[in-house]
């Protein structure tokens, strides 16, 4: 079965774009370098490790979450998911492939803050309204914060709500706050596989329990992921290590310390978001990491192309495109009376998304910024699964180059902890 999509790297070489590009010396010895982290994958998995790649291949888990999902859309007119992080943004960036009659079906309360909260809650129809509460650790301030606030809430409501019926809580195992909450209030709860980290989790119930309730086919999204996944390892498709070698030497060797994902398709929106929470947390240790920075063609080159093409050269640009976008409404020529708009006649709206996409890329690599591209051949779920596995084997990859691990988030802890110590302190 082919890729669902096309990755070209020439442009992040010196042979296209000069001392902007890493040299192939250099490449070919960083690729050398990750080969042992694929031999370690293969093992890995082979030992049972690493679930967050083998969920790729599963089905068994998926017959809990298909019927939960059915249920919620028929008895609800509308799903809230409380969590943050990678408890949220792989959901956020699978819905976001879905209409938006289905779409309208989920909210995502990610970011902590009192005066939306209370608003979306006003908004919500008491009786038509489920909360699908997701944290790992069951830890989480904002988290718990928000559950506590709905709680309330459903208790206020002239019918008080049967929580049971209006609460899904997805946690690990074992005693954490929101498990003993849940236990506490009889509230229907779901298993977070310990061992699979939160933003490596899209592929487990916390990406695809959204998906499901938005009505997409999750089983392509494995799909997609699963066939990505067997030929990196298998090394048919060197695309995930080349990236990650680009990313690791471009950044030491040429100073491009600062990764642009600059998707052409609102859809992609929350992938770009997804992806920056991914190579930030796993690969910002020990002094070291690239820095993601999540962009949206072409709205950014009305905010950001002048400083990425004249600015400083300390970024490398990564340029999502679809080959046939969804064409929307056309410019009818009728329409168009000035000779200078001449050149809109007749264009669709994505043809012309498509021809920004294609100036951009030439004007940055004109310039010599390293730009790397990858052209989907649709965007569906199929290809939203490869992507999720491209993009965090590639992150595992550039973590092993970078000599970090690419798990836990430690120095997130610190501020944790003071969180909670000042608001102890009352
Ligand atoms: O799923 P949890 O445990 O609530 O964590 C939410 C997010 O918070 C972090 O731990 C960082 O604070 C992320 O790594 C994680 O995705």
């Amino acid at each position: 079965m082919a890729q669902p999509f096309d990755h070209y790297i020439d442009a992040c070489l010196e042979a296209t774009v000069s001392d902007g590009g890493l040299r192939e010396d250099s490449f070919r010895s960083l690729i050398e370098r990750g080969r042992p982290a694929l031999r370690e994958i293969r093992g890995e998995l082979a030992r049972g490790g690493l679930p967050h790649f083998g969920l790729a291949s599963r089905r068994d888990d998926l017959r809990v979450i298909e019927s939960l999902a059915m249920r919620l859309r028929e008895d609800f007119r509308r799903v809230v998911i409380l969590g943050t992080g990678g408890s949220s943004l792989g959901g956020q960036a699978l819905v976001a492939i879905a209409p938006a009659a289905e779409r309208r079906r989920l909210v995502f309360a990610d970011n902590l803050d009192g005066g939306g909260f209370a608003e979306l809650l006003a908004d919500c129809e008491p009786a038509r309204t489920h909360f699908v509460v997701i944290s790992k650790s069951g830890s989480t301030t904002e988290t718990l914060a928000q559950t506590f606030a709905v709680l309330d809430w459903a208790r206020r409501q002239k019918r008080p709500l049967d929580l049971p019926r209006h609460f899904t809580v997805i946690t690990e195992p074992g005693d954490n706050p929101l498990r003993r909450l849940a236990d506490r209030l009889r509230l229907p709860l779901l298993d977070h596989d310990p061992e699979v980290g939160g933003r490596f989790s899209v592929l487990s119930l916390v990406g695809l329990l959204p998906g499901l309730i938005a009505g997409l086919d999750v089983m392509a999204v494995r799909k997609g992921a699963a066939l990505v996944f067997e030929r990196a390892i298998a090394e048919e498709d060197p695309a995930p290590l080349a990236a990650a070698a680009l990313a690791v030497g471009l950044a030491r060797e040429r100073g491009r310390t600062q990764q642009v994902i600059l998707p052409y398709a609102g859809a992609l929106e929350r992938f770009a978001q997804w992806h920056r929470q991914l190579w930030a947390e796993s690969l910002g240790k020990n002094g070291r990491g690239v820095t993601p920075v999540a962009a949206l063609g072409p709205v950014d080159q009305h905010s950001q192309l002048q400083l990425w093409l004249d600015g400083p050269a300390d970024k490398s640009f990564t340029v999502i495109t679809v080959a046939e976008p969804e064409p929307g409404p056309m410019i009818e020529p009728d329409l168009i009376q000035d000779p200078d708009l001449g050149y809109l006649s007749g264009q669709s709206l994505g043809a012309i998304v498509k021809i920004q996409a294609r100036a951009t890329i030439e004007t940055l690599v004109d310039r010599g910024h390293p730009t790397r591209m990858i052209r989907l051949q649709r965007l569906d779920e199929r290809t939203l699964g490869g992507l999720f596995m491209h993009f965090m084997l590639e992150t595992v990859l550039a973590a092993h180059l970078l000599g970090i691990s690419a798990y836990g988030q430690p120095a997130v802890e610190s501020s944790k902890k003071l969180t909670k110590q000042y608001l102890a302190a009352g």
